[in-house]
């Protein structure tokens, strides 16, 4: 099967969304849009960034793999997945690092999987600067999952794309080089 999803996986701030972005831009690598109970950020838009739920609207979709993170559900769900494959060949998903070990045990080498990575005095200043509650920084940086993503779970080592992004020259040089090797160019 020639279809692909690249996941995007690393902690809050390490640059996944931005790098969905550039998939988008430049390899017109469109992005499985998730559910979430979470709010709205400034300038989010519901059905763009996220599906945007309340608990009770998150409870009746059927998901493919879910999870809690920092206090707020988020969920993926298959047909969005195929919804997708029915137009391209290939697709990006922006999960947690729980959301990235559930696709790549699912789809296997259809799943290909970048871990982003940066150290946490600069991951706090970049949520900072993007213009997060200062108290909904300290409660995600202070969340077990947030933790959990800022190395690479032992399930994914060998099998994921790990990219320091604190250049985002640098970085997208090393995705260009990735969609080279896998002809996605
Ligand atoms: N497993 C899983 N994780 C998700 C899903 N949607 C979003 N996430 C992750 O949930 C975490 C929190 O997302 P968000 O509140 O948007 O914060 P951000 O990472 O700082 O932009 C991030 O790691 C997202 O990648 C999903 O459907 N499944
Ligand atoms: N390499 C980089 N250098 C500087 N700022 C960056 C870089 N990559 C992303 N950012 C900025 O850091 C913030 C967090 O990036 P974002 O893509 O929203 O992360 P995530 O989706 O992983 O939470 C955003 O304001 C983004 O513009």
């Amino acid at each position: 099967m020639n279809k692909k999803i690249i996941v995007i996986t690393g902690a809050s701030g390490t640059g996944k969304t931005t790098i969905s972005h550039y998939l988008k831009e430049n390899y017109q690598i469109p992005n499985v849009i998730t559910h979430t109970t979470r709010m709205p950020r400034d300038g989010e838009k519901n059905g763009v960034d996220y599906y945007f739920e309340t608990d009770k609207s998150f409870s009746e979709n059927h998901y493919l793999e879910k999870v809690e993170y920092s206090g707020h559900k988020y969920g993926s769900s298959e047909e969005g997945l195929e919804s997708m494959w029915n137009k391209v060949d290939v697709a990006s998903i922006v999960v947690d690092t729980a959301g990235a070990i559930a696709y790549k045990k699912k789809y296997g080498k259809q799943a290909i999987v970048i871990f982003l990575e940066l150290d946490l005095p600069s991951l706090s200043e970049r949520l900072k600067k993007r213009g997060d509650n200062p108290d909904r920084i300290i409660q995600r940086i202070n969340s077990e999952e947030f933790h959990r993503d800022l190395k690479i779970p032992q399930e994914l080592q060998g099998k994921a794309y790990e990219i320091v992004n604190k250049d985002m020259n640098i970085t997208k040089i090393k995705v260009d080089k990735l969609m080279k090797a896998l002809n996605l160019e």
